[in-house]
């Protein structure tokens, strides 16, 4: 059975999770494995990922959507293209802090974006449980997670998965509704409004990288 989470509240067990945060976070970890990261670490707390400093850890992260002042890097894909061989900390208001929830319920978790769309259903096209798991916005649905779930499971269905919840047929009958990669909610009219327009941007491409970013103990590396 193949389900979708709109927000970060409730959480199940299952075979592998897939964490959906488009805006920003996920975004940013397949950008940075992409670009010959060795491996990010999710962190809750600005804290911890300080601590992380001393161990020669890039430390990269925002609150507000804005970087964090004594950090190396923000929230933004693209401050992630000069980062090979690098171990990146990274701490986000919203994905960091559902990846560290997710692992609670399943010892196999993904990370998708619309960058690796493909890595992402290939991965889980036989896998009996899966959870799509929407980061959200400030704990509330959002658009452009729902979005990549919708689009996650088209393509499931496209080589004939049937075995969607009722959460997972409300997320493919959005997708089908749109007809183009366009993100229209909060977080991006957000986003754009502080001079982040060139990430909603760049966070939109479909496939760009053919990277699966697997979680392995607590920090991301290339599958
Ligand atoms: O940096 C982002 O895009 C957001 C921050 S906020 O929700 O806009 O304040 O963080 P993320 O954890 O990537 O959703
Ligand atoms: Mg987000």
């Amino acid at each position: 059975m193949i389900s979708v989470l709109f927000g970060p509240e409730k959480g199940f067990s299952s075979d592998v999770i897939v964490v959906l945060d488009v805006l920003r976070a996920t975004s940013v970890i397949v950008t940075a494995l992409a670009n010959g990261a060795l491996l990010i670490k999710p962190v809750s707390s600005i804290r911890e990922a300080v601590k992380m400093k001393k161990e020669g850890y890039i430390i990269g992260g925002e609150r507000s959507a804005v970087k964090l002042q004594s950090f190396d890097k923000g929230n933004s894909p693209l401050e992630y293209f000069d980062v090979a061989g690098s171990k990146i900390v990274l701490t986000t208001s919203n994905g960091t802090r559902l990846i560290k929830k997710a692992m609670k319920y399943s010892k196999n978790i993904i990370a998708g974006a619309f960058l690796n769309l493909t890595e992402i259903v290939e991965y889980i096209r036989n896998v009996e449980n899966i959870i799509l798991w929407c980061a959200g916005n400030k704990r509330e649905v959002s658009y452009e997670d729902t979005l990549l779930a919708g689009a996650i499971l088209e393509k499931l269905n496209r080589i004939g998965r049937r075995d969607f919840h009722d959460s997972a047929l409300v997320a493919l009958e959005f997708f089908g509704r749109r007809k183009e990669i366009k993100f229209r909610g909060t977080h991006a009219r957000r986003l754009i409004g502080l001079g982040y327009e060139k990430d909603v941007a760049f966070c939109s491409q479909v496939d760009i990288y053919s990277v699966l970013p697997v979680l392995r103990e607590d920090v991301f590396i290339k599958r």
